[in-house]
């Protein structure tokens, strides 16, 4: 406050003697006029003068008092910009994530504009990259204002601190159960977001719950700052597919409601798989049955740990292929191999799945977890937008097709779900007379 003078009441002072000034100016006329006019003339003289006198004031007000309360906010805008600055400059050392090199040199540019204006330093050589990139960046500021790139600077660590405080709301570095997720656990590190299925007591079966929830963070995970995303299962298993106890919860409209509902649901769920922008990485800890295994047509790599295998029993369970699988399947391993699987549910062992192009590849379980993170954490240092136009170049041209298998494969699997041998299947399994 005492290094700027206070401004705030300079409008208002100058009006008062403005208007002094213009009083006695007035006066004296009005004293001749006085002196020397008849009654009549004195009283459209005072009239006269009270009309500019009042014009005058309103005039002085608008065209002195605006220019003044706008130089006085400016200037208290000015002092809290330095002071944010410096608190800016100090919460970017605090940064617990690395906000990447485009965001870093935006941030060195402004800081430098901020603090010593327009780039004045020779231009560093083409092969000395990082100061040639700093140089750039610092130079392309041209001759911004050093008050308007101090105000850049703070908002641009603002909008970095509240992404990275909702990124970081996902666990940055540990396992923690996040509050945001019943029945997963979301993390983000080094580039890669990791979703992991957590209901192991259900061997991950995918319940209602989970079926939105790793909807909801295939969603947020396509927006955040990571380069790749990861599917894993915690426990012994990857997912043992559908819950079966979905069936169970039978709506007022009945278990044609509910087909129709879950429907709906299917196909929401794997459109969500066939759009998700990013790289996509399955990490097959266990066994994977059904649902599970089928979505893995739609990933751009599956790593599996040798304890994996590949089960799709939907013949047994009166059901049909979902997940796309119809399509998928047949493009990787051929029509036999692909009926083996999902018409006679042939379960596959990791290597067998990988022999047939299911599987990118398989670890020795002991070491599955250390080996694929090593590769993952080297993928994830890759450019992100050219993993993420690669990745769009080689979908988009499937993309249509997939949607409408989906469709198909929903519509069909909502009969399905309607017929004797399905439910048969299922109360089997919940009144414990079959496993698979
Ligand atoms: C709305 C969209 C619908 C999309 C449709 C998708 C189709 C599919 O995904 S089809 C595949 C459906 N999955 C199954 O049929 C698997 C059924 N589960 C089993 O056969 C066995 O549980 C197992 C072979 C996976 C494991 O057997 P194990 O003896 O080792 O363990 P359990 O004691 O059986 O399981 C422990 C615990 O977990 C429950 N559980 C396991 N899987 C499921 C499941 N898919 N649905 C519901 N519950 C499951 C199991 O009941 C046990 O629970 P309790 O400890 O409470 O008895």
């Amino acid at each position: 406050m005492s290094d700027f003078p206070d401004l705030r009441y300079f409008p208002i002072w100058s009006c008062f003697c403005n208007l002094f000034l213009k009083l006695t100016h007035y006066l004296k006329i009005n004293l001749f006029h006085i002196l020397w006019k008849r009654t009549f003339r004195l009283s459209v003289d005072t009239l006269n003068f009270s009309f500019v006198f009042c014009l005058e004031f309103v005039i002085h007000l608008q065209v002195v008092s605006f220019p003044v309360v706008q130089l006085h906010m400016n200037r208290t805008a000015m002092r809290a910009s330095q002071k944010d600055f410096e608190n800016a400059v100090n919460q970017v050392k605090l940064l617990k994530k690395d906000p990447g090199n485009e965001v870093k040199l935006k941030l060195y540019a402004l800081y430098k504009q901020a603090t010593e204006g327009p780039c004045d330093m020779p231009k560093p050589g083409v092969f000395d990259l990082i100061n040639k990139a700093k140089w750039d960046a610092w130079n392309t500021l041209g001759t911004l204002p050093k008050e308007t790139a101090r105000q850049n600077y703070v908002d641009l660590v603002s909008s970095l601190s509240s992404s990275l405080e909702s990124s970081s709301q996902v666990e940055p570095g540990t396992d923690r159960k996040s509050t945001a997720y019943e029945t997963l656990m979301v993390t983000s590190e080094d580039g890669i977001t990791k979703i992991t299925l957590n209901r192991p007591a259900k061997k991950n079966a995918i319940n209602i719950e989970m079926y939105h929830e790793i909807m909801r963070a295939l969603k947020a995970a396509s927006k955040d700052d990571s380069s790749i995303t990861v599917l894993t299962g915690n426990g012994d298993y990857y997912s043992s597919g559908n819950d079966l106890t979905n069936f169970t919860d039978i709506p007022p409209g009945g278990v044609e409601e509910k087909a129709k509902n879950s429907a709906i649901l299917l196909r929401e769920f794997v459109g969500c798989f066939i759009d998700f922008p990013k790289p996509l990485i399955a990490m097959v800890n266990g066994p994977a049955v059904g649902i599970s295994v089928t979505i893995l047509g739609l990933f751009d790599a599956v790593y599996a740990s040798d304890r994996a295998t590949f089960h799709t029993p939907f013949s047994h369970l009166g059901q049909s292929p979902e997940g796309c699988s119809s399509y998928t399947f047949l493009k990787i391993m051929g029509p036999a191999k692909a009926t083996e699987m999902l018409v006679f549910g042939k379960k596959l062992t990791a290597g067998e799945a990988c022999a047939q192009g299911l599987v990118t590849e398989v670890f020795p379980d002991s070491t599955f977890q250390k080996e694929v993170w090593t590769r993952l954490k080297a993928f994830a240092k890759l450019p992100p937008n050219a993993m993420r136009i690669s990745k769009e170049v080689i979908r988009n041209r499937e993309k249509e097709k997939l949607h409408a298998v989906n469709a198909e494969e929903c519509s069909v699997l909502q009969e399905r779900w309607l017929s004797d041998e399905c439910m048969n299947a299922v109360v089997n399994f919940l009144s414990r007379k079959s496993n698979l």
